[in-house]
């Protein structure tokens, strides 16, 4: 993996303009190019992530929406042979920087994946797992916390009276809930969520989309989903990506009622993708 920043070329790190100046950015990328070894993913890219709001990114199949996700939290730093270059700010941390503690980013910086990937251990340990990876808690403590973040997953009263239950034991869609209680049960600023319902039934996937929605007066939230009604019922902000390049993006309404791309038109009604 290798870093190349461009700060020198382009200037001090202005984050590039925000779509509501009332609202601050809390991720911005800026020049930003990612490379398969030699296949350009993603080109250019340039966006304010709104704090505190939910961002969908939508866009046909391989345009690099995951991607783009995966940088946010270095995801990528586990595969060699794939190549970064631009700045991305998270507040006035430099997200690139080759020597930033990755433990601490994804700390800031939690993630929801497509499957939900509960360790298999006690629902209880699933959450303290985590947060004893960065906290020495006195019991009590760590049972105040262990129940906070399964209220505030969604998920206590179903569990309250089996916490030590294996978390394998639990539903789909108990399952992401409970993945999505162990990421706020460290505390982070920006969850990331990678198509976080795809392999949820439509209960659970409404369950999960009400949660997003209550977690964003806390977090910062980015979702990848293949669904333009999920982008448009969850999402403040909507990015509309196609091959590798931000087309359009823009508050939510707006781009699903009048886009201001031909391409972004024909994506949300249909005509390819
Ligand atoms: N590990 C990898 N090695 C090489 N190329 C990759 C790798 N991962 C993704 N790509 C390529 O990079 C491009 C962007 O992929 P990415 O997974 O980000 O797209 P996506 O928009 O999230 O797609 P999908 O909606 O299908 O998940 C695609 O052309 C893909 O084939």
């Amino acid at each position: 993996m290798t870093i190349v920043s461009t700060a020198a070329a382009s200037g001090p790190a202005v984050p590039p303009p925000r779509i509501d100046p009332e609202v601050p950015a809390k991720v911005a990328a800026r020049n930003l190019n990612f490379y398969y070894g030699q296949h350009h993913a993603l080109k250019n890219i340039n966006l304010s992530i709104a704090a505190n709001r939910v961002t969908a990114f939508i866009g046909p199949s391989g345009c690099g929406k995951s991607t783009l996700l995966r940088i946010f939290n270095r995801m990528y730093d586990l595969y060699p042979g794939q190549r970064v270059e631009g700045r991305v700010l998270l507040d006035d941390t430099d997200i690139l920087d080759p020597k930033l503690d990755l433990n601490l980013l994804r700390a800031r910086v939690g993630m929801v994946f497509q499957k939900p990937t509960p360790f298999p251990m006690t629902i209880y340990e699933n959450i303290a797992f985590g947060i004893r990876l960065y906290e020495k808690l006195p019991k009590s403590d760590m049972d105040s916390r262990v129940e906070k973040a399964l209220r505030d997953g969604a998920l206590w009263t179903e569990v309250k009276d089996k916490l030590n239950a294996s978390g394998l034991s639990l539903s789909g869609g108990q399952q992401q809930r409970l993945c999505i209680a162990r990421t706020v049960a460290v505390r982070p600023e920006v969850i990331l969520f990678d198509e976080p319902c795809s392999a949820l039934d439509p209960i659970s996937t409404a369950k999960v989309e009400e949660l997003i929605a209550e977690l964003k007066t806390h977090y910062t939230i980015a979702i990848v989903t293949h669904n333009m009604q999920q982008a448009a019922r969850v999402s403040d902000y909507t990015s509309f990506m196609y091959l590798g390049e931000m087309i359009e993006f823009g508050p939510t309404d707006k781009l699903f009622t009048s886009p201001s791309d031909r391409r972004t038109q024909d994506y949300i009604t249909g005509r390819f993708g």
